[in-house]
């Protein structure tokens, strides 16, 4: 009989068109482990709202697994060592892992490799990350010429079926109970938007994207607007794993509309963005543009009034509509349409002059699609302290946004104060003198928040 083999699950949590499933399967019976590792992601460990997706898509792929006679275990500690001691327990000396690249994974691939036969595969990207190259063998840095390579480069590899069978160990190793883990909040259960807005797991994932399938021709046109729900919603499973790139691309790729190519450059986005992260390891953490290092930001830790601007954003109490809907939208679903995380991430950085890195840490903990590539990327876009050109001095005016991109129904819809209020007043209730009693003033007046950036970003230049 062929050696057990292990599969090591971290966001790759489905059967199909998962290579290092397909692989594992096909030389002799599979054991697969997820670990819960808390300490090696240090400030990254998953927050409260990845937390709750985590519970819901591990127990469904448990019962996946259990429909093909498998098991799922599930340990918690270090990953590397509890792999080792999952493969002595077994007798398994082959690893099989979807290739991951935060800097904390990536290190614990080194490690594992020392130590067992690590079979690693590429899964979660259309094109394997460090695989598009410049015409001299270098990486791309910048977006527009990475997609376009990409985009040369393709076809993106075949997908794969799920294993037909799974061959069962001698015997399984002990495996936690995931009600253990407490990834669910309980005192107090802030979940209840979480269950209404999402179902969870590799058949929603699938589900999602089978009933977002007629939307993808008017994506090109529909995308910006927050009121319409136009976009894929697929990001979390995307996160997760619970769907491939790859699977999204090939049902799609014979279509020849504006809104399928604008929406496979969004997918090249998340490429590009798992990109960025294997050339600058840190870039959750540290400013690409080092002159930014030397900006005056308001810091919450020692500034009383930064403090209160930033709660105010963060509870969407900021007295901008657009942005008090988009943090509330995040705060209920656990998830913000890209426009709006735009407008809200320029307005803590621009008009409340506050470091994207609060922001990103907010976010990495209020988002189910919180991911350490994507989140990066996009706060340093936003801030212009990032490798394209510096973007801080495009300030946002959320009023404007809030009118061109329709968001008066959005805004109805997560900021119940406003509810009753026509357009349009609603985007800016404060200037037409119809600011019910219970919603805030605005915390800064949109022209003050822009003088004082453009004079911070000019004292930076000075400085
Ligand atoms: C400040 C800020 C922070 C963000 N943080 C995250 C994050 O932590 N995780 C995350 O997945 N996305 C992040 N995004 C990107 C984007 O907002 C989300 O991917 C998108 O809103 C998810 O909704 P959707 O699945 O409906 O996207 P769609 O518009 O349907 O796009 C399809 C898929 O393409 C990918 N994608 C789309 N836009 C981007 C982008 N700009 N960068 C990278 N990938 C993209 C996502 O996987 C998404 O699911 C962030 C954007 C901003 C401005």
């Amino acid at each position: 009989m062929s050696k057990t083999q292990i599969l090591w699950l971290r966001r790759d949590l489905r059967l199909a068109d998962n290579p290092a499933l397909y692989h594992a399967a096909k030389a002799g019976p599979v054991v697969c482990v997820y670990v819960l590792d808390d300490e090696s992601p240090k400030h990254h460990a998953y927050g409260g709202a990845s937390r709750w997706w985590l519970h819901h898509s591990l127990e469904s792929l448990s019962n996946s697994l259990a429909r093909r006679h498998a098991k799922l275990i599930l340990r918690r500690g270090d990953a590397v060592e509890e792999l080792c001691k999952v493969a002595q327990e077994v007798g398994a000396t082959t690893i099989h892992a979807n290739r991951h690249y935060e800097p904390w994974w990536r290190k614990a691939q080194g490690k594992l490799a020392e130590k067992l036969d690590l079979q690693l595969y590429d899964g979660n990207f259309l094109m394997p990350p460090g695989s598009i190259t410049t015409g001299t063998g270098g990486q791309y840095k910048i977006y527009t010429p990475f997609s376009r390579a990409v985009r040369e480069a393709y076809p993106p590899r075949d997908e794969l079926p799920a294993p037909e069978t799974l061959s069962s160990p001698d015997s399984w190793p002990a495996s936690d109970d995931l009600a253990d883990w407490n990834l669910l909040p309980t005192k107090p259960d802030w979940a209840g938007g979480m269950r209404t807005f999402w179902k969870v797991g590799e058949d929603a994932a699938h589900e999602r994207l089978d009933a977002w399938e007629a939307d993808v021709d008017d994506y090109d046109d529909k995308r910006n607007f927050p009121s319409v729900d136009k976009v894929s919603r697929l990001s979390p499973h995307l996160h997760f794993g619970e769907i491939s790139p790859i699977q999204i691309w090939h049902r799609f790729k014979h279509k020849r509309s504006d809104g399928w190519r604008t929406f496979e450059g969004e997918l090249i986005w998340r490429d590009y963005s798992q990109n960025a992260i294997l050339q600058f390891p840190a870039y959750a953490t540290q400013n690409y543009r080092e002159d930014f290092d030397r900006f005056p930001w308001r810091d919450p830790a020692t500034n009383e009034a930064a403090a209160r601007d930033l709660k105010a954003w963060q509870h969407g109490r900021t007295g901008y509509p657009i942005v008090d809907a988009g943090m509330r939208q995040l705060w209920q679903t656990g998830w913000m349409h890209n426009r709006v995380r735009m407008i809200t991430a320029s307005f803590l950085i621009k008009h409340l002059l506050i470091d994207w890195r609060e922001g990103e840490k907010w976010f990495w903990d209020t988002l189910c699609d919180a991911d350490y590539a994507s989140n990066a990327t996009n706060w340093q876009w936003t801030a212009g302290t990032g490798v394209d050109s510096n973007m801080f001095s495009r300030i946002m005016a959320p009023l404007t946004q809030s009118e061109k991109f329709d968001a008066a129904r959005y805004i109805r819809t997560y900021v119940p104060e406003l509810k009753g209020i026509d357009e349009p007043y609603v985007h800016d209730p404060e200037e037409f003198g119809r600011r019910p009693a219970g919603y805030p003033r605005k915390i800064i007046p949109h022209k003050a928040g822009r003088e004082r950036a453009l004079a911070a970003l000019k004292a930076m230049k000075e400085g």
